[in-house]
């Protein structure tokens, strides 16, 4: 697959703190990838040098084969850039600041078509200070698709959004990663990596905690099985689970909930054993991580690794 956006051992520096730490990502053209991350992460530091919007401390950045920073003019008509904040004149209306936005973009696309994309072109006329967060939001990205880019850098660009609006927004994300259109986005929302991304990326103080494809990250983390055991049977009862993968477990009267690192294992001992002994396991559930549950875990680990140093 060809590389869109490389970096290796990307570094930044405000004075002398370092926000990025020696980030090491290749997206493919065509890919989705997210970058998530929990406050001050570093996710919009690094997002600024794929834009060439700053240089690396130290490292290397490349976009579409470009330093995005030294060679902007080669870089900037080909990618499309939908910041935190927007920051556009709010005495315009929609329309005139879309046709502003598409006199200094070449190539660019009817304004319509963009404004219909984001389902604003019945709000043309209307003041951008009058407009409500989300359809600011949804502005900004009608500005960012003017160009038509080959790569869309978005920094959180459902935030604020209801429900409706944030999956018509994915919809029209999915449609361009669908078209080869290369999508790089930061998100709080998880739901919205999991529905979206193609691989992620857990930023966590400056580095890269975990990455892959979400049942990559998924799976590093332990799954779940629970059930209910009958009144005359009790836990000591069942097969060793430490040799089943299992990490932890906590029960409360009948109720028992088991933490394995093999799930399939575990669970294929546990109704072995339950179709042997005749035992009614009643409410069993069994399932792998979520990616909130990974997430959590990596941020609270690396703040008790932290806590350690
Ligand atoms: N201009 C700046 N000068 C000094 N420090 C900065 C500057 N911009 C960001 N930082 C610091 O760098 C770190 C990373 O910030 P950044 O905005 O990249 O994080 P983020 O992951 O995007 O956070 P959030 O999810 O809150 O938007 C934070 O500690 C932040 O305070």
């Amino acid at each position: 697959m060809e590389p869109v956006i490389e970096t290796a051992d990307l570094r930044r520096r405000y004075r002398d703190f370092e926000a990025v730490r020696g980030i090491d990502l290749t997206v493919a053209r065509g890919e989705l990838f997210a970058l998530l991350g929990t406050n001050g992460a570093g996710k919009t530091s690094t997002l600024e040098l794929l834009e060439g919007q700053a240089a690396p401390a130290a490292g290397s950045v490349r976009v579409l084969g470009h330093d995005p920073y030294r060679e902007r003019a080669a870089v900037r008509p080909r990618i499309g850039v939908m910041l935190q904040e927007g920051g556009f004149p709010t005495e315009l209306t929609v329309a005139e600041t879309a046709r502003m936005w598409a006199g200094c973009t070449s190539g660019a696309r009817p304004v319509d078509e963009a404004l219909e994309a984001v389902r604003l072109a019945g709000r043309g006329k209307v003041r951008v200070r009058q407009l409500s967060g989300g359809e600011r939001r949804r502005l900004d990205l009608a500005l960012a698709l003017l160009g038509r880019p080959e790569v869309l850098f978005l920094d959180e660009p459902t935030t604020g959004l209801d429900a409706q609006s944030r999956h018509g927004t994915w919809e029209l994300i999915r449609g361009l990663t669908e078209q080869g259109t290369t999508v790089l986005l930061t998100t709080h929302y998880l739901e919205e990596a999991e529905q979206l991304a193609d691989r992620l990326a857990i930023m966590h103080d400056g580095l890269i905690a975990a990455s892959g494809r979400v049942s990559d990250v998924v799976a590093e983390r332990p799954a779940w099985i629970s059930f209910e055991l009958p009144p005359d049977r009790f836990l000591g009862e069942l097969p060793p689970l430490a040799p089943l993968g299992v990490t932890g477990h906590e029960s409360a009267g009948p109720q028992v909930r088991l933490e394995t690192v093999d799930l399939q294992r575990t669970a294929t001992a546990l109704l072995s054993w339950a179709r042997d002994e005749g035992v009614e396991l009643r409410g069993l559930d069994a399932r792998s991580a979520t990616l909130e549950e990974a997430f959590m875990e990596i941020a609270r680990g690396l703040e008790s690794e932290e806590a350690r140093c």
